[in-house]
């Protein structure tokens, strides 16, 4: 049973990689995910310079996920740049993702600008959705400027790019953001990223479980699988067939890889599980899904991709 899958041309020998954030901050994080059977790695979202990101305690672990404000502590833009350009020399046939969060429109072009000029090839996915920035509302719930964010980007960006989004909760905004994606030779879409700016109490203590925001944070993890495979769905019926989804949000076992295939994702990301795991992570999850494509009679992913019955 084959775990393959395609985007933008780049064929990836396991559909299964990490989310963008968890365990990929520094070059040891980036070493261990190349060293592990995932099918490609994500950087830590990077601005043009290092952020410390937000005061401690920043995240919070629970049993049916996590809560995070951490703010967009990374190493700078170059850091990363570095470290994908490394690696490619030394893995010319691998594709990986390159993540670039900038806080405002200038910096965003000016990190893809950088990209554009330098010797990368892989992919860059561009963060809409970071809901933990203080001040600073995400961009992807402001169809006006998702849609100046990209007219400015594709005047001069031609390497493949993504974007990462933030969960929507009502179909017209499903309409609204895939009315908008449509227009742009996007060669992926990454749905979702937390459900931002959540609470999460301590009922001992009286008080909220992290420090930024009065405790406001995203959430990750088993909870949000639901709006995770509706966001995929959604987009999925929504977008040309040549944007592909890579699908995040919920994915703790092999069955919820096999879900968000089904709802259309040609690639899964992990974050909160990711984290409490580690890379073995990837080795259990490709076990598992391999054992439910066996009791169903599937050879490889393609067979049910977005094949999702309805009861009409
Ligand atoms: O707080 C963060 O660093 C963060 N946290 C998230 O949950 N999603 C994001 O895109 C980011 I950039």
């Amino acid at each position: 049973t084959s775990l393959t899958t395609t985007i933008g041309g780049r064929t990836f020998d396991n559909c299964m990689m990490n989310a963008a954030g968890v365990r990929c901050q520094n070059k040891q994080d980036l070493d261990a995910l190349v060293a592990s059977s995932a099918g490609a790695y994500v950087t830590k979202s990077a601005t043009p310079q290092k952020r410390a990101g937000n005061p401690s305690p920043r995240m919070h672990t629970l049993p049916k996920g996590s809560i995070n404000s951490m703010g967009l502590p990374n190493n700078g833009l170059d850091y990363y740049l570095d470290y994908v350009i490394d690696d490619q020399r030394k893995r010319p046939d691998a594709t990986n993702f390159l993540s670039v969060a900038g806080t405002s429109l200038e910096d965003n072009l000016a990190m893809l600008h950088q990209i554009q000029e330098s010797e990368y090839t892989g992919f860059v996915e561009l963060n809409l959705s970071c809901p933990n920035v203080p001040g600073k509302p995400q961009v992807g719930y402001d169809f006006d400027r998702v849609n100046t964010v990209l007219d400015k980007v594709f005047e001069f960006y031609t390497k493949p790019l993504g974007v990462k989004l933030p969960p929507y909760f009502d179909l017209v905004h499903f309409d609204q953001i895939a009315a908008i994606l449509n227009q742009y030779p996007l060669t992926f879409v990454n749905s979702i990223n937390s459900i931002g700016n959540a609470l999460v109490v301590d009922p001992q203590t009286e008080r909220v479980a992290i420090r930024p925001k009065g405790g406001f944070g995203g959430i990750g993890g088993a909870s949000v699988k639901p709006t995770a495979l509706a966001n995929v769905r959604g987009l999925a019926l929504r977008l040309k067939p040549e944007i592909k989804i890579i699908g995040t949000g919920g994915i703790l076992n092999g069955v919820d890889v096999f879900e968000h295939i089904l709802c259309g994702a040609s690639m899964v990301q992990i974050g909160t599980q990711f984290g409490y795991e580690g890379t073995p992570l990837f080795d259990r999850l490709a076990k598992e899904l391999r054992e439910i494509m066996n009791q169903k009679g599937y050879t490889n992913i393609n067979e049910f991709r977005g094949k999702l019955k309805t009861f009409d």
